[in-house]
């Protein structure tokens, strides 16, 4: 696999002078092509910070990020704006869907932004929304769907266009257990059938077991990282479950 995602040095201080806090300190590592990571670590830690510096919503004080061969670390407005619209998927706590669209409009807007022709659009619609199990919900708005059910149309909605990567901030954060399920079920199959790359921001144990690879975050310098490899996912659960007790990370334990 090749990596896709490469961070090198990166570094970021928030405030000036005496106030100067390092909220990221010489982060480097990189994420393959079609991998599954999470992060995680205690609360404060800089998990945030991270996702949003390498999705381009936070620009690094210092460092490199490539995402395939080009450093949206040293790239401009107009530049990155295109490329985070082009090739960048995220998927947040709170859904962000647009209430006055349906479903279908919400996953569809980000395909009629790029002029996606309408069969093409259909084609893609229905795909996503078959893997995401939202197929009957096309027509409703969001105040007629769950939790769950609106943060599987956001996720379509950040998948549709198939970015090179997505970045997911505590996706299930809000959802009940069952719906977390079928939310991460909807994303490893996903990872699994087309190789969607995906980073995903976690405090949850239960979620991050989903992953292939975890790294933890401590103080804003990378800590330890564990890999799934040949692990059942409740034998990975376990296994994050120890390195979150001896960090001092949130431990949710149930399975
Ligand atoms: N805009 C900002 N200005 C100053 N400090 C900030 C800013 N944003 C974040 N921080 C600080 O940077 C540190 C890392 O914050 P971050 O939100 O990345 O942590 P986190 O690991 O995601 O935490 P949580 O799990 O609680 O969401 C925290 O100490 C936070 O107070």
């Amino acid at each position: 696999m090749q990596p896709l995602l490469k961070v090198n040095n990166v570094n970021k201080t928030y405030g000036k002078g005496t106030q100067v806090f390092k909220a990221l300190q010489n982060i480097s590592f990189t994420v393959d092509e079609g991998e599954f990571i999470g992060v995680m670590g205690p609360s404060g830690a800089g998990k945030s910070t991270l996702l949003n510096v390498l999705a381009t919503i936070d620009n690094p004080t210092s460092g490199d990020i490539f995402i395939g061969s080009d450093n949206v670390a040293k790239m401009k407005d107009k530049a990155l704006a295109d490329f985070r619209r082009d090739h960048l998927g995220f998927i947040f706590q709170d859904y962000n869907l647009l209430d006055s669209l349906t479903v279908r409009e919400n996953i569809v807007l980000p395909l009629a932004i790029a002029k996606t022709p309408v069969k093409e659009i259909d084609e893609r619609v229905n795909r996503i929304a078959e893997t995401f199990g939202i197929k009957d919900l096309l027509s409703k708005y969001p105040y007629q769907i769950s939790g769950g059910q609106k943060q599987r149309t956001a996720s379509s909605r950040a998948l549709v266009t198939t970015p090179k990567i997505i970045f997911a901030d505590e996706p299930t954060g809000a959802l009940d257990s069952k719906s977390a399920t079928d939310l991460l079920e909807s994303l490893s199959r996903l990872n699994e059938t087309e190789q969607s790359t995906i980073m995903m921001v976690t405090h949850d144990a239960y979620a991050a077991s989903f992953c292939q690879r975890i790294i933890f975050i401590q103080d804003g310098k990378l800590s330890k990282e564990v890999m799934r490899g040949t692990q059942t996912r409740k034998q990975f659960f376990q296994q994050i479950l120890q390195v979150l007790a001896s960090i001092g990370g949130e431990v949710n334990d149930v399975i």
